[in-house]
């Protein structure tokens, strides 16, 4: 690999057998890989022993170099400076040539004025690809009240990971319905399941630690940095994969199991050996949480409880080995409701992956419970009162939607922006048509208002307790992510415009926007959907606020 050619012995591989070409620099025989080559075998003939940069980013995103540099480069020219390998993707001639220089124009503010190193600032550094609106504006040299450099360490440390291990096998893991499990696997043991769970980092179940941040300083907007920063590979499947069923089957266990369970339960989860899932949505209850039907009978001895009912739509049950499970124990309504800890071993459980519109590698489930033998030390919370173990759970599982939305509409957003500054149209680049240039800035606005409502309601979950949370902001948090999700169908939509039929065909450049388009269902539908949201979100505070003595 660290092979060097000059233009001329690159020049003389020149034939459909013996078939080198240059990209940025780097050389790569395609010799073999010609006859595997989806854009067919000629257009790499027609370029043979020549430097192809330019075709090259023309028709490809920077995922391809990734996955392809191991098996195909051979070495690099011997112009090619040493040291120049830059960590994230060389930029297509295309966009050297759009490389802003910085004009002040009225009204506008020059790029190096905002850019040149401040005297006196707690500003950091810039971090990614500096696109606007494309990362929160903290990673782009703007202030914010709400990050250390434990977050700015973080950010860096999941980039590198996601970048290198997940992104250029997204597309792959999401036909094939499955990311493999020692992702999953990876995840325990980089630490980073542990700091899921909206808690403090519960470092007495598990000897994983974070490597940026130490357990004592971990707090809700590391939690949001990983799940941000996973949502760049543009999958709600490879997330929810992730981070789905635990994130949101875990924390009612953590908070209210027995400490027996606790200790036998917790270290196995926390490191990625087994999964948990929330089983709460029933064929016949959703939203409505007061009316599910599974029944959990206590035996005569009072040892057990027998379980039988069906679960639907339930985000990774088929690889879970334990069920946090919504069941009824007492008469109807809320009061009637409790929450069982299920384990697969315990026999009587069935799971069958379910086929859906979209989040295809986050394993939707239905499950029977036929006759299944619960301890009673595995019940989560009080008898009778599980229903406030489900709505305290709800901020915790919104927010983390919010901020996958969120992140996904970002995603949407820069795809697009890049796609415009390569494609031309009618003679002229997408970007430089005024109405590609509306649909960006509708995108922008919705997502930066999003955003900064985010932070602030993170930052007031992370002050207040639970319960006071759960009054508080749950209202907000609603309706947060009624508009979290309406920015994200808004902003998939824009892109798909944007990149035309490439995001009507799956894989290849728009192979983001595509699937992303497909998931937005899963998000504006379940963990209360939009319409429950913003019905609930008006409710809530005024209920709230006539308590803390609002006048009309
Ligand atoms: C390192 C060299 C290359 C690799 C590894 C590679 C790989 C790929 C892959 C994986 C695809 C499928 C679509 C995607 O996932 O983006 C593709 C499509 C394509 N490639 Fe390449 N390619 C290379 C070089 C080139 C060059 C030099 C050209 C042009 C001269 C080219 C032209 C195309 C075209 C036209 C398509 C179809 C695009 C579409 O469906 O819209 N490729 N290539």
């Amino acid at each position: 690999m660290s092979k060097t050619f000059s233009k001329a012995d690159v020049a003389s591989h020149n034939k459909s057998d013996n078939l080198y070409i240059i990209v940025d620099e780097d050389v790569y025989d395609l010799t073999k890989f010609q006859d595997e080559h989806p854009g067919g075998k000629k257009i790499l003939q027609r370029v043979a022993g020549k430097d192809a940069s330019k075709q090259f980013w023309k028709y490809h995103n920077d995922s391809i170099l990734k996955k392809y540099r191991k098996q195909l480069q051979i070495g690099s020219l011997d112009s090619k400076p040493k040291e120049a390998t830059p960590p994230t993707p060389p930029a297509s001639p295309q966009e050297k040539e759009d490389k802003v220089q910085p004009v002040a124009e009225s009204g506008t503010i020059s790029a190096k004025s905002a850019l040149s190193p401040p005297q006196e600032s707690e500003a950091f550094d810039t971090f990614g690809d500096l696109v606007p609106y494309a990362d929160p504006n903290w990673y782009q040299s703007y202030h914010s009240p709400y990050f250390n450099q434990t977050h700015v360490d973080l950010r860096a440390e999941v980039r590198e990971w996601v970048e290198e291990k997940l992104m250029p096998n997204v597309t792959e893991w999401d036909e094939a319905r499955k990311v493999p499990d020692e992702i999953y696997q990876e995840m325990g043991e980089r630490g980073y399941l542990a700091g899921l769970l909206g808690v403090h980092y519960p470092a007495k179940y598990t000897d994983k630690r974070v490597k940026s941040v130490p357990p004592e300083k971990w707090d809700h907007f590391h939690e949001m940095i990983v799940t941000d920063e996973l949502s760049r590979v543009g999958s709600g499947g490879l997330v929810w994969s992730l981070i789905g069923g635990y994130g949101i089957g875990g924390p009612p266990v953590l908070k209210h199991g027995k400490k027996a369970l606790l200790q036998r339960i917790m270290p196995g989860i926390l490191s990625g050996e087994k999964r948990i899932c929330l089983a709460i949505t029933e064929p016949d209850a959703g939203s409505d949480v007061a009316n599910l039907t599974c029944e959990a009978k206590l035996s005569e001895d009072g040892k057990h409880y027998i379980v039988n009912g069906e679960k639907k739509w339930i985000t990774n049950g088929v690889w879970s080995e334990y069920f946090t499970t919504a069941v009824r124990t007492g008469g109807s309504g809320m009061n009637g409701v409790s929450v069982l800890l299920i384990e697969r071993s315990m026999g009587g459980v069935s799971t069958r992956k379910m086929d859906c519109q979209g989040v295809w590698s986050s394993g939707t489930t239905y499950i029977t419970f036929e006759d299944v033998k619960v301890p009673v030390e595995n019940l989560i919370g009080k008898e009778n009162q599980g229903f406030k173990v489900i709505m305290t759970n709800f901020n915790h599982e919104r927010i983390g939607i919010i901020i996958q939305c969120v992140r996904f509409s970002r995603v949407c957003y820069e795809e697009s922006v890049k796609y415009a500054h390569k494609r031309k149209t009618f003679g002229k680049r997408l970007i430089d048509h005024p109405v590609i240039r509306l649909k960006l800035a509708h995108m922008a606005r919705q997502i930066e208002a999003s955003y900064n409502w985010m932070e602030n309601l993170i930052y007031q979950c992370q002050q207040m307790g639970e319960v006071e949370a759960m009054l508080k902001l749950g209202g907000a948090i609603a309706s947060l992510k009624a508009q979290s999700t309406t920015t994200f169908e808004f902003c998939a939509r824009e892109a798909s415009q944007i990149f035309g039929g490439l995001s009507y065909s799956r894989g290849g450049q728009g192979a983001k926007v595509e699937r992303l388009y497909r998931d937005v269902r899963a998000y504006a539908i379940p963990g209360g959907s939009e319409e429950i949201m913003l019905d609930l979100s008006i409710r809530q505070a005024l209920r709230v606020h006539k308590a803390l003595g609002m006048k009309l």
